[in-house]
């Protein structure tokens, strides 16, 4: 279990300062239902609470400095929003697995919940920040913003690009034109909708992106939205908490990349680990060649259920398209990215099996 630690009133100010930090002043933050907007934070670790002092062994360590360090580091949050705050876990976001990412959606929507939370605003690792926050679109039924927030350098690194995140995406979360968008996604200026984002590149500031770009961008302090996310999410979505209650993980759905030359033999093996789905990444338009295909149907006879996704980063997986999903029974993965199909199908086999119903999901979410 991750550590829990008790609710904290976040201040800009030491503790003990005469005037905390955190109670915005009238005027200064944007109306929200005409009120101070508050704004809860949830620290999981990752870079942006890494530090380079912390170990010998490799560049930096993640997931050092606590969340309260995080937000105390940005004093001028406190004129955007009252500020509180916990620790959920401080882990790199490599270490990061679905129970750990059920535990951090159900906090979330406790949280959401809430008559005193305005917004959610949770600090995640890089690395898998796209699970995660495409777990909490889809499972965290409110119209209350949800933001994730990264960083590329650790926070005690010369140009850490965690403080600028942490003030956009409270800019983000403290606006009400956040709302209703689902989970959001905060790097650099850039909003995206935690659908669509990638993780782009290994070590720049400038990581992540969006296949059809950003949700919008933060100018002149201001969150300002050109799209609007398509798919079903939030309040809207099929999914939900209680109906996963009990669960304390989601069926086993492995992830298998096909390369040229790649043995069919691994599918069975993956099979055999008892997978219930498999998200093929095949190059292309979700392309398979043949003898990966007759894996495929072994494993689907057997119950597996075959998502066929790309490796190309932008497209769309189409169902029949350059493919006979019908003759297999596969499903097509649309647009969305093999490691969130993988999200999407363990959620879904947690109603069905049923791939008409699996298929309608994904061209649904
Ligand atoms: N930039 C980062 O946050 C990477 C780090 N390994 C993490 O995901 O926790």
């Amino acid at each position: 279990m991750p550590d829990a630690v008790a609710d904290a009133t976040t201040p800009a100010a030491p503790a003990d300062s005469p005037a905390p930090a955190g109670s915005p002043a009238p005027g200064d933050a944007p109306a929200f239902d005409g009120r101070i907007p508050r704004v809860r934070v949830v620290g999981t670790g990752g870079t942006i609470a890494g530090s380079s002092a912390a170990t010998t062994a490799k560049h930096y360590q993640a997931g050092v400095l606590t969340v309260e360090d995080l937000l105390g580091a940005v004093p001028q949050l406190a004129s955007l929003a009252t500020m509180t705050c916990e620790q959920l876990c401080q882990i790199d976001s490599v270490e990061m697995d679905l129970p750990l990412q059920l535990t951090l959606a159900r906090r979330v929507a406790e949280l959401a919940a809430r008559d005193d939370v305005d917004a959610v605003l949770v600090t995640h690792g890089t690395d898998t920040l796209e699970e995660s926050a495409y777990l909490l679109h889809l499972l965290v039924l409110t119209d209350k913003p949800v933001v994730v927030v990264g960083a590329m350098r650790p926070a005690d690194a010369p140009g850490a690009d965690g403080p600028s995140n942490l003030l956009n995406a409270v800019r983000v979360a403290a606006h009400p034109s956040s709302r209703g968008l689902g989970t959001l996604v905060v790097v650099g200026e850039e909003i995206h909708s935690a659908r669509e984002v990638r993780k782009e590149h290994a070590s720049r500031v400038e990581a992540f992106g969006s296949p059809h770009g950003p949700l919008g961008e933060v100018t002149g302090g201001v969150p300002r939205y050109a799209h609007m996310p398509r798919q079903l999410h939030g309040a809207a979505s099929a999914y939900d908490l209680e109906a996963l209650e009990g669960l304390d993980d989601l069926p086993p759905v492995e992830v298998l990349v096909t390369r040229a030359g790649m043995p069919s033999a691994l599918v069975d093996a993956v099979v055999a680990t008892g997978a219930r789905g498999i998200v093929h990444v095949g190059p292309g338009a979700g392309n398979v060649p043949d003898r990966v295909a007759e894996a495929l149907d072994r494993a689907r006879a057997t119950g597996v259920v075959v998502v066929r996704s790309s490796r190309v980063a932008r497209g769309t997986v189409a169902r029949g398209d350059a493919y006979d999903d019908q003759g297999h029974d596969y499903v097509a993965g649309g647009d969305l990215g093999p490691y969130k199909a993988r999200v999407l199908l363990a959620l879904a086999l947690t109603v069905t099996d049923d791939t008409a119903r699996i298929q309608d999901m994904f061209d649904t979410h």
